[in-house]
């Protein structure tokens, strides 16, 4: 059995009286899809920064490829191999798509951008690669600014991918995306997780997409792990069907 990439030990987090994390303990291995869902509230980002960093956690341990990340600051962290796309684009609207991955590149490679500089010539062909790999080459030449959305959420999946990361968190991926879209950019993530042999933990309100594109889901609710499994198992999961009563979320779409 493979060592997983990820791994969080019985991870805790309080806010106040709010037990926002409570004992949580996962796994993601290279090539897997992990989807974390839950109820508003459930603790889905408090994870999520105790793994990137942003926050501290109260208790437990989050390991990268068997490495404690305890005490290491957000940028340490993503030097060792944790990229992340965002709700919110973080792209130069004014910069070309293929200088946004450049920049990302000469980052990666501690090299310091500078437009009047050969720097701007650097990286090119790596960054028209990562460009191919996610579907943006014929884009390349075209300003960020003027990019349709679906297509901003692969540039910036490109421009993780030039931080060469081990683990992927995605926090809501598709938000924001046409259903259409949604599947595409998931289809396209799956495909480069399991080429690149890449470990991705990703948040999702859409159960079309988690249920879709997640190899295993783990679900959430007030603080605490309650359901961890296939698709198939957390629809059939009565603890799970009880959160998500109501909304026909767990339902699958019906
Ligand atoms: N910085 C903070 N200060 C105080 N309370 C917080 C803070 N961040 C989160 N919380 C609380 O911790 C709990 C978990 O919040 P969290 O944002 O992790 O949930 P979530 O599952 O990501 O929710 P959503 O799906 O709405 O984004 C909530 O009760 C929230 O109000």
């Amino acid at each position: 059995m493979t060592a997983p990439v990820l791994e969080a030990v019985a991870l805790e987090k309080r806010f106040g009286g709010v037990h926002a994390v409570a004992g949580v303990s996962f796994s993601v291995a290279a090539g897997e899809m992990l989807a974390l869902i839950g109820p508003n509230g459930a603790g889905k980002s408090t994870c999520f920064n105790l793994v990137n960093g942003q926050l501290r956690a109260d208790g437990g341990e989050v390991r990268l490829m068997g490495r404690s990340l305890a005490g290491l600051r957000p940028r340490a962290i993503w030097r060792l191999g944790v990229g992340r796309t965002f709700q919110i684009t973080a792209t130069f609207a004014s910069m070309t798509v293929r200088e946004n991955v450049q920049m990302a590149l000469i980052s990666h490679h501690r090299r310091v951008w500078s437009f009047l500089s050969r720097a701007a010539a650097e990286f090119r062909a790596e960054a028209e690669s990562l460009l191919e790999q996610v579907g943006m080459l014929e884009q390349a030449e075209r300003p960020c600014g003027v990019l349709a959305y679906g297509d901003l959420k692969r540039l910036e999946l490109a421009i993780a991918l030039a931080n060469d990361p081990k683990l992927l968190l995605m926090d809501e991926p598709t938000a924001g995306m046409a259903p259409g879209e949604r599947s595409a950019l998931m289809d396209l993530t799956r495909s480069i997780v399991r080429a690149r042999r890449l470990a991705c933990l990703f948040t999702e309100h859409d159960m079309d997409v988690v249920f879709g594109h997640a190899d295993r889901i783990i679900v959430m609710n007030r603080g605490h792990l309650i359901a961890e499994g296939t698709a198939e198992q957390i629809r059939a999961d009565p603890a799970v069907r009880e959160v998500y009563l109501g909304s026909g979320a767990a339902s699958g779409g019906h």
